[in-house]
């Protein structure tokens, strides 16, 4: 039975553990998926790569995407601009190949207001106090605008309510469990198999 693959939205605060817990599942192979690259106008941390992390952009660039309706959604985030790349989105979804994109909350409402069958994830630091420790240990951004990410952290906690699923990131292995149980069950949830059933019985 082929269908259109799964669109995985995750979200979660600044310094969460998005990034770390999607390589754990990538270099574990715990199921497959493609990662849908962002575009954003920030620049790059030491080590990250263009195309890979991000593409990364210039203002003027990333005004031409919106213009031009490349990104399914864009949103500022304290200071920069992050977009979704539609085109390849669309492309992989048609393929059957599962989907995972990350946006932030404001970015995520409008995907679900685009792509309403799409699977919302936020992730969740265990309090606050160990995301900012987090923050702090990763080393890439000033006291200043860690500060900034907290801020936003306590904002998007509270409208996380829009999601389907939320996954406290404690360790690393538990996150990445859980979004496994999560994606194996919605790959048999019965509003997306049953088009399939019908096709089964109505061939017979
Ligand atoms: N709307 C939107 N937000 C994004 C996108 N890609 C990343 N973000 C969010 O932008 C925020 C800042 O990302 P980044 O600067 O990489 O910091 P990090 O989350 O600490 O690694 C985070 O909330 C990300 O989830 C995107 O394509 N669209
Ligand atoms: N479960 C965890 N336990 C302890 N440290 C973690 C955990 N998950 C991530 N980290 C660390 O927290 C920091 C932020 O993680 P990162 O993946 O960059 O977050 P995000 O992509 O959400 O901004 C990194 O230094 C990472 O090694």
């Amino acid at each position: 039975m082929a269908h259109k693959g799964l669109l995985l939205v995750l979200s979660g605060p600044s310094g969460v553990g998005k990034g770390t817990v999607k390589n754990a599942i990538v270099k574990n192979k715990v199921f497959p998926f493609e990662y849908s690259v962002s575009m954003t106008t920030r620049k790059p941390r030491p080590g990250e790569v263009d195309g890979k992390d991000y593409f990364f952009v210039s203002e003027q660039r990333f005004q031409e995407a919106i213009n031009q309706g490349e990104l399914l959604e864009y949103n500022e985030y304290v200071g920069h601009h992050y977009g979704t790349p539609v085109g390849p989105v669309k492309k992989m979804l048609a393929e059957g190949k599962d989907v995972l994109i990350e946006t932030d909350v404001n970015g995520a409402r409008t995907v679900r207001e685009k792509m309403p069958d799409g699977v919302f994830i936020f992730l969740t630091p265990p309090d606050l106090h160990t995301l900012h420790l987090r923050l702090e240990h990763r080393g890439t951004e000033s006291e200043d605008v860690i500060m900034g990410r907290i801020r936003e952290a306590r904002k998007e906690i509270l409208v996380m309510q829009d999601y389907d699923y939320a996954v406290v990131n404690d360790t690393v292995a538990n996150a990445v469990d859980h979004i496994k149980a999560i994606v194996d069950a919605e790959h048999v949830s019965v509003k997306r198999v049953i088009d399939d059933y019908r096709k089964m019985v109505e061939e017979e």
